[in-house]
């Protein structure tokens, strides 16, 4: 017998009648499985994405495994920029390195237009995931200034001093750079919907390292313009970045469907300050390691704070790393349905 179609993830951001409150988890596929570092034993990420068949086993796993609402499409921030000309390896542990860095205008200019049809492997596993999948499937890309961030640095950076560098130094550089990505997220979000995703997340992991008035100036008007084209397409926009409690009225500002929360802004303090918008979250992924009873006791907390209003999905405040046992996040999935279950049949 076909199960019936779980959509509480769509349900919730549009605020509709839902029973329960629900949950998917920031890299749900990654480490912390066993299943998946035996295929990463034999398979770089890029390897696994460009076989189809394989990144929607990877994709549906935690799906299976944890009883989560929604699922993420196996890929990386990544993906698109070998289209772009971006030469790139993700290096297990370290993360993406860059061979050929931006620096100058003529790098920029370097830069090629994002091609589709240098991805179809991705149409290919998004098509055989909606057979397949019970629940939503999110699509997602990088942002402009995440991107860029690898893209200058040459790799991760704890300070993204030459990011900034090259914003303060070399304004009218870095607009080039902003503009062509905005284009780029912008056509690879559109095919993503086309082939099939139900939702996407914007990935500013980075951004929060940039003051207000800098997002301002240097980054927003490049998130309007995503925003703004993607409206259209009609599918659900989720905004998340890292540390960036103090862009959080920018975010909130844009015209996107769900601000993304991590731990250090309380959903409670969000509300406070405004942001009426559904919001996902935020329990930092910290508590994954400590006893049961202190991740329920932060878990019942978020979710008392998050269930005052509706549009609420549960999240981590950050990805899963792989010191999670999966076990407990199974447990601490069913507790999240089971709680909010009886917490809104209380209500009704
Ligand atoms: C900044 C960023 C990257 N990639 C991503 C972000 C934004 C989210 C965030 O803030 O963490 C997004 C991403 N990367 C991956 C996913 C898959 C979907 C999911 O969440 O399950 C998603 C959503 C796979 C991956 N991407 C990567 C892994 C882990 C290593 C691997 O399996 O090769 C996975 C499962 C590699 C990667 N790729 C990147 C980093 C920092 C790393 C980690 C390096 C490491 O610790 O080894 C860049």
């Amino acid at each position: 017998m076909m199960k019936k179609f779980n959509d509480t993830f769509l349900r919730a951001i549009r605020g509709e009648q839902i029973d329960h409150v629900p949950v998917w988890y920031m890299r749900q596929a990654g480490r912390y499985q066993a299943e998946y570092r035996e295929i990463k034993k034999t398979r770089t990420l890029f390897e696994i994405t460009h076989d189809s068949e394989l990144g929607a086993y990877v994709t549906e796993l935690p799906v299976k495994q944890l009883g989560v609402d929604a699922a993420i499409l196996y890929k990386d921030i990544m993906t698109p920029l070998p289209s772009m000309g971006v030469d790139v390896e993700i290096k297990s542990g370290i993360g993406p390195v860059i061979a050929n860095p931006i620096r100058t205008m003529a790098d920029v200019e370097a830069l090629q237009p994002f091609n589709r049809e240098d991805i179809p492997y991705i149409y290919e596993t998004i098509r055989l995931l909606r057979e397949r999948l019970e629940v939503p499937l999110i699509g997602f890309s990088g942002a402009p200034f995440t991107l860029a961030s690898y893209m200058i640095e040459g790799g991760p950076s704890k300070g993204y001093h030459k990011t900034k560098a090259l914003m303060y130094g070399q304004p009218e550089v870095w607009h080039a750079l902003m503009e062509k990505l905005g284009d780029m997220v912008i056509d690879y979000i559109k095919s993503q919907v086309d082939a099939g995703i139900q939702a996407f997340q914007i990935f500013d992991s980075w951004v929060g390292t940039t003051s207000r008035k800098d997002y301002v100036r240097y980054i927003k008007p490049t998130m309007e313009r995503i925003f703004t084209e993607l409206k259209d397409t009609g599918v659900p926009m989720i905004m998340f970045g890292v540390g960036a409690s103090h862009l959080a009225e920018e975010w909130h500002s844009l015209p996107l469907d769900v601000v993304g929360l991590d731990w250090r802004l309380s959903i409670d303090e969000a509300r406070e300050r405004g942001l009426t918008k559904p919001v996902q979250g935020n329990l930092d992924p910290s508590y994954l390691l400590a006893p049961w009873d202190i991740l329920e006791a932060k878990t019942k907390e978020i979710l008392d704070m998050g269930m005052k209003q509706p549009g609420f999905i549960f999240n981590l405040g950050h990805g899963i790393f792989p010191e999670v046992d999966p076990e407990v996040l199974k447990r601490l999935t069913a507790f999240i349905h089971d709680y909010s279950k009886e917490k809104m049949e209380v209500g009704k």
